[in-house]
């Protein structure tokens, strides 16, 4: 199975880890997610996300067209089945980047995909990564930091965990652990 499912707290470095994979392995799909909340400055539509309204989230969700989905912090988000399915088929390696209630429902669906933690090298650096982003408001920081914690009471369902220390060193840890060749 070609597929690896990321998570970790929100924070901790997952969207900077992946962009590194990316870079460095052209070859590695990864999904594009749908989610209701707002882009943040400098996200395109189409790229970071799929930037849809609460009904589009609704409805995609009727009609099956996503593999997870989740509310995480006030919002939606989820994973768009067809793409994946696509790129599955031809043999590409792929990798979401997902939170923790996404991450076990492939499981349950897709018992043979690889899940890997991405932890922070200490609660005070996920704190510092999380409020030096400077994307969310001081109450979404809580919520965040709040969903951390039972994100982290976690790290043991996955098959392995990487500690984000240095980006170089924790993307190359998570594509030895991808099925890339
Ligand atoms: N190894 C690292 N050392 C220091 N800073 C890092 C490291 N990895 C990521 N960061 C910084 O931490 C912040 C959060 O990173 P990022 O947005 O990638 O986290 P995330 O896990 O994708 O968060 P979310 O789940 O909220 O989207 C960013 O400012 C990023 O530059
Ligand atoms: N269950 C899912 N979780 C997802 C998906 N796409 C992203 N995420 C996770 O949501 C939080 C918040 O993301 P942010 O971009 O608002 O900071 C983070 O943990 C992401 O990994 C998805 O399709 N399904």
């Amino acid at each position: 199975m070609r597929l690896t499912v990321l998570s970790g707290p929100s924070g901790v470095g997952k969207g900077t880890v992946v962009a590194e994979v990316r870079r460095r392995h052209p070859e590695v799909w990864v999904s594009v997610s749908c989610t209701t909340r707002a882009p943040r400055p400098g996200e395109t539509n189409g790229v970071e996300y799929h930037f849809v309204d609460v009904e589009e989230f609704t409805l995609m969700v009727k009609k099956g067209e996503l593999l997870e989905h989740a509310m995480f912090a006030g919002h939606a988000y989820g994973t768009p089945r067809a793409p994946l399915e696509a790129r599955l088929a031809e043999g590409v390696p792929c990798l979401l980047e997902i939170e923790l209630q996404g991450a076990r429902q492939v499981r349950a669906g897709i018992p043979d995909a690889r899940f890997v933690f991405l932890a922070p090298p200490s609660w005070q650096e996920l704190v510092r990564r999380l409020t030096g982003r400077g994307t969310e408001s001081p109450e979404v920081i809580e919520r965040r930091l709040d969903r951390a914690r039972t994100e982290l009471a976690a790290e043991s369902e996955f098959d392995a965990v990487v500690v984000n220390d240095d980006v170089t060193r924790a993307a190359a840890r998570l594509v030895a652990l991808m099925d890339t060749d």
